[in-house]
């Protein structure tokens, strides 16, 4: 197994709705070795693109290749080669977690599927609950139950539409660690509306808008750009300049924006998390509120767009 190999191949694809350019020409290469985060806000075309690299849609033009394999022509062969964890799983709700991956497993006419169940089971920490209905699960061992079946035949490419959407923090973590823990000699493509995520999970990050590529860059690029990120919003019981002089002396402080007397916020220089370190300085001092601004994709967006504009 080469270290690196293009596990998919995109050239110029393109998908129209009626009037609607979904996906209007779009090229890139995912590595094996490669978690691969796509952004892009509601309607970008992500989910489009997604469906065409797993044979779910036709496109209209160009060509996908997956492990060497064609979309087109080589539907079959790509489909053993990849897992997809598609927006909304489908429910199966009153199955067993065995039952369903049972179920999955035949449908790929997997040969040992008491291996390869057993062997997803672990991998995405699911031996607790394995007889237990999918409809009684919690949101994030749901999710793991996707991500499960997505990996039973074991497939070298993984396509996982917003794999961590409507999950709370904790359960959002857990995911995020499995994704990592799994992604070894795979390429993972991800989708994503959350920067943190890709700064957590990917090694390389795409932003597509109105089906069009517009950023091809490393996470910490794009976190360097959002220049709101890890802004700690700060509220006071009563103004405080000492306090305010205080932090801004912090060699990691890039500045103190004092909005009003008692509404501030704190921009670090390297855009990191340093909310441990305010809380230090905030000892014995009346908060009111005090919260860390995540560097949104939307705000980002916004600035990549009106560079582009300029
Ligand atoms: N089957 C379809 N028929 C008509 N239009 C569609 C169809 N599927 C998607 N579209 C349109 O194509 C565009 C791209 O949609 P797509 O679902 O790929 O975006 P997305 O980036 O995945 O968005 P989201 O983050 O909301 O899932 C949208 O304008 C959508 O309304």
């Amino acid at each position: 197994m080469m270290e690196g190999e293009v596990l998919v191949d995109v050239r110029n694809i393109k998908k129209y709705f009626g009037p609607i350019k979904a996906v209007d020409d779009i090229s890139f290469q995912v590595r094996r070795g490669e978690i691969f985060g796509f952004m892009g806000p509601n309607g970008a075309g992500k989910s489009t693109a997604m469906k065409i690299i797993t044979c779910f849609l036709e496109q209209d033009s160009g060509a996908v290749r997956v492990a060497g394999h064609d979309t087109l022509t080589e539907s079959l062969a790509v489909r053993q080669k990849i897992g997809y964890l598609p927006e909304s799983a489908p429910a199966y709700g009153e199955m067993t977690v065995t039952g369903f991956l049972e179920f999955v497993a035949d449908a790929r006419a997997i040969a040992d599927k008491a291996a390869a169940i057993d062997r997803v089971v672990d991998m995405t920490g699911l031996e607790n609950v394995r007889y237990q209905t999918v409809e009684t699960l919690s949101k994030g061992f749901k999710r793991r139950v996707g991500l499960a079946q997505a990996l039973i035949h074991d497939p070298e490419v993984l396509i996982l539409d917003e794999p961590t959407d409507g999950l709370d923090p904790n359960q959002k973590a857990l995911v995020q660690d499995l994704i990592n823990r799994i992604a070894r000699n795979k390429a993972i493509i991800l989708s994503t509306h959350i920067l943190d995520e890709v700064e957590r999970v990917c090694n390389r990050a795409l932003i597509i808008s109105k089906g069009q590529i517009l950023v091809d860059s490393t996470p910490q690029e794009l976190i360097a750009r959002a220049d709101n990120h890890n802004v700690i919003k700060l509220e006071l019981a009563e103004g405080d300049k000492a306090l305010a002089k205080r932090i801004e002396d912090q060699n990691w402080c890039e500045r103190v924006i004092r909005q009003t007397e008692t509404q501030w916020e704190i921009v670090a220089k390297d855009r990191e998390n340093h909310l441990g370190e305010v809380m230090d300085l905030l000892e014995g001092v009346a908060v009111t509120s005090i919260a860390v601004q995540e560097g949104r994709l939307e705000e980002l967006f916004r600035e990549i767009t009106e560079g582009v504009c300029a």
